[in-house]
This record gives C-alpha cells, sequence and structure tokens, in this order.
C-alpha cells in the first residue's frame, strides 16, 4: 500500500496525504508554473499556499511571513480561484467596484482604478453587463481583475485561462507577463497546459501524484531531454518500413542493446528513440530515400517538445 494512505489511531480513519514532500520558492518578477495531469494535487498545493486548506507539516512564508502567524490581508496576496466565484447579479462594473471598495481604495480613486483595470483586461463592452450574462472567458478575466486589484506582491493562479478560446488565452498571457514585469509581482500558476507553462513562466514545477518530479527553466527540462526525438510515419506498409528501413538499415544508428518505442495504427508509426547527435544526418537521408523509393509518403522528425517531456514524466509515474 502507498505509504501515504495511512491510519489515524486518534480520528479511526484512513488519511490521504494527497502532497508530499514538495518544496520551493518563487522571487520576484518570476512567474513559477505547477504543471500536473488531472489529480496530481496542484489545487491541494495552490489551497495549503494560500491557506485555504490546513497542512500536516511544513511551512509557507510571504517574503519570511509565516503564513499562519500573519493576518492574511498582511501577506500582500492575490488569489484567483479555478471556479469564479462571483455574484451573478452584480455587474461586472460593480463588481470592480466592490472589490476596490474591500482593499481600501478612496471613493474618489475607485472610478479611475476601475476604469484602468476594465481597459487592461479589454471587457470595456461587458461592464454595464450583469455577470450571469457574460461568457466564461470574460468571467475569468474579472476574476483576475479581483486578483489584481490589491497590486498583490504576489500573485497565486489556478487554473488562469481554464475554458478560454486561443485568442483570449493569449491576451490573458500577456497580461499576466505585464503585471508580473511592471510590478515585480512573484506569480504561481497551475496549468495542464505546456504551450502555456512555456509562454508564461519562468521556470516549470511538474507534480505527479503529489510529487514534484522536476523544477527547472522551460529550456533547461527540454534540453536534459534532448537526446530524445520522435519521428512521425505515415505509410500504408508499416511492416515492410520497420523491416526494410528501421532494422535491415538500422534507421536510428542504435547498438545491439539499444531499444526504441514504437506506437502503431494502420498507416502511422510513431517512434520515440534516444538519438546520438551524429546519427540525425543518417535519419533524415534514409527517410528521404524510403519516401523516394514510395516506402513511406510522409514524415516528421524531431525533438521531444515539453508536452512530449511531460508526457513521460507522468508515464513514468504510472
Ligand atoms: N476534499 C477532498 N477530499 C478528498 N479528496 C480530495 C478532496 N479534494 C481533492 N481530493 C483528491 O486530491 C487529489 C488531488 O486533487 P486536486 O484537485 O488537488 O488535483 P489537481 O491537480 O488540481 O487536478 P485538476 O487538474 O483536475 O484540477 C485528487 O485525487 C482528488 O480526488
Amino acid at each position: 500500500m502507498d505509504n501515504r494512505i495511512y491510519f489515524d489511531e486518534n480520528k479511526k480513519r484512513y488519511i490521504n496525504r494527497i502532497v508530499d514532500d514538495v518544496s520551493f520558492g518563487v522571487n520576484k518578477s518570476e512567474c513559477l508554473g505547477i504543471l500536473g495531469p488531472n489529480g496530481a494535487g496542484k489545487t491541494t498545493s495552490i489551497s495549503m499556499i494560500t491557506g485555504l486548506l490546513s497542512r500536516t507539516n511544513g511551512i509557507i512564508q510571504y517574503n519570511k511571513k509565516d503564513i499562519n502567524k500573519t493576518e492574511l490581508t498582511d501577506l500582500g496576496l492575490g488569489y484567483c480561484s479555478q471556479h469564479d466565484a462571483l455574484w451573478k447579479l452584480l455587474t461586472v462594473k460593480e463588481t470592480i467596484e466592490f472589490y476596490l471598495n474591500i482593499c481600501g481604495y478612496s471613493s474618489k480613486d475607485i472610478p479611475i482604478y476601475k476604469k484602468a483595470l476594465i481597459e487592461a483586461c479589454g471587457i470595456e463592452i461587458h461592464a454595464n453587463k450583469k455577470v450571469c450574462e457574460i461568457s466564461g472567458g470574460t468571467k475569468r478575466k474579472l476574476s483576475l481583475i479581483i486578483a489584481i486589484c490589491s497590486s498583490p506582491s504576489f500573485l497565486i493562479l489556478d487554473e488562469p485561462s481554464a475554458g478560454m478560446d486561443p485568442f483570449t488565452r493569449r491576451y490573458m498571457w500577456k497580461l499576466i507577463s505585464k503585471i508580473k514585469n511592471d510590478r515585480e509581482t512573484a506569480t504561481i500558476l497551475t496549468t495542464h497546459s505546456t504551450e502555456e507553462a512555456e509562454a508564461l513562466c519562468n521556470r516549470i514545477a511538474i507534480l505527479v501524484k503529489g510529487r514534484l518530479v522536476c523544477i527547472d527553466t522551460p529550456r533547461s527540462i527540454k534540453m536534459n531531454h534532448s537526446n530524445i526525438y520522435t519521428l512521425e510515419v505515415f505509410t500504408s506498409d508499416p511492416e515492410e518500413f520497420e523491416k526494410s528501413i528501421v532494422k535491415e538499415k538500422n534507421l536510428f544508428g542504435l547498438e545491439a542493446d539499444e531499444t526504441y518505442d514504437v506506437e502503431s495504427s494502420m498507416n502511422y508509426q510513431k517512434y520515440s528513440i534516444k538519438i546520438k547527435i551524429e546519427n540525425i544526418g543518417r535519419v533524415f537521408s534514409l527517410m528521404e530515400s524510403a519516401k523516394d523509393q514510395r516506402i513511406i509518403n510522409q514524415y516528421n522528425f524531431g525533438q521531444y517538445s515539453l508536452e512530449q517531456v511531460f508526457i513521460s514524466f507522468v508515464n513514468k509515474c504510472d
């Protein structure tokens, strides 16, 4: 049995530790992305970091202030939860005014900040609509406005762009990056999207089954897997390709004890292989000649993307 599931004699019930041995820090002007599959423990981690959930072990500090010994309002924290917590019957404007009020802005300043926030998020045309009348993407933007309206030093975003179309998502990415750079905000965000993590984050922490399996810059994560390549082949005769090109010609220049992974479907083969750099030219030239001989129709050969590295981490932990 997993040692994270144990029986608590005092409470007379089983306890399941969802997140285990997770430790990291985030600097000013830095964005750390927590990347993980469904159920990895991202929201649980964020909930502990923001004090919404208690924890059994460890320390959480904001600028050396312990979260347990400091008033939440003194931490300088802005939080955007995964689920939009908005009042349906307030308008967008009224919602922003309400939060600016709570943050202590004067009645003279509120209209100025409200206008600036609405413009920054590009939601001017929705400003007078009720929350129940705006789309999911606009609700996410409004939730982000609420998180940033106190000008926080620390910004925590749980899947900020969930449910957004690619255009809105990119707009949101620009906005989050601008906040981070202009206000030197330390940001933590969770995401399933390697594209989002790469676009926004200075460092990425990969969380699988409640454990950190990797934390580094996107470039270093990819570089550490830079000897892994994928070859996609479109062919009407996969068996012939496998026999005459992969095996007989030793397509990947592998030693006798080296192997490759292959996924097959009717007209398609996908190989994942560790390749020595000196064999890369060989793959291209053998694939071009296979194309000339009509053994294959088309191919695609390249280095592992961040997404493939992420999938490989998740598969290794299965
Ligand atoms: N209140 C709860 N009681 C018991 N188990 C819970 C509770 N909340 C979450 N879990 C479990 O904790 C694990 C981690 O959930 P969590 O929501 O943190 O994952 P996540 O990485 O944020 O997932 P997703 O990407 O789907 O949002 C899951 O197995 C989930 O079933």
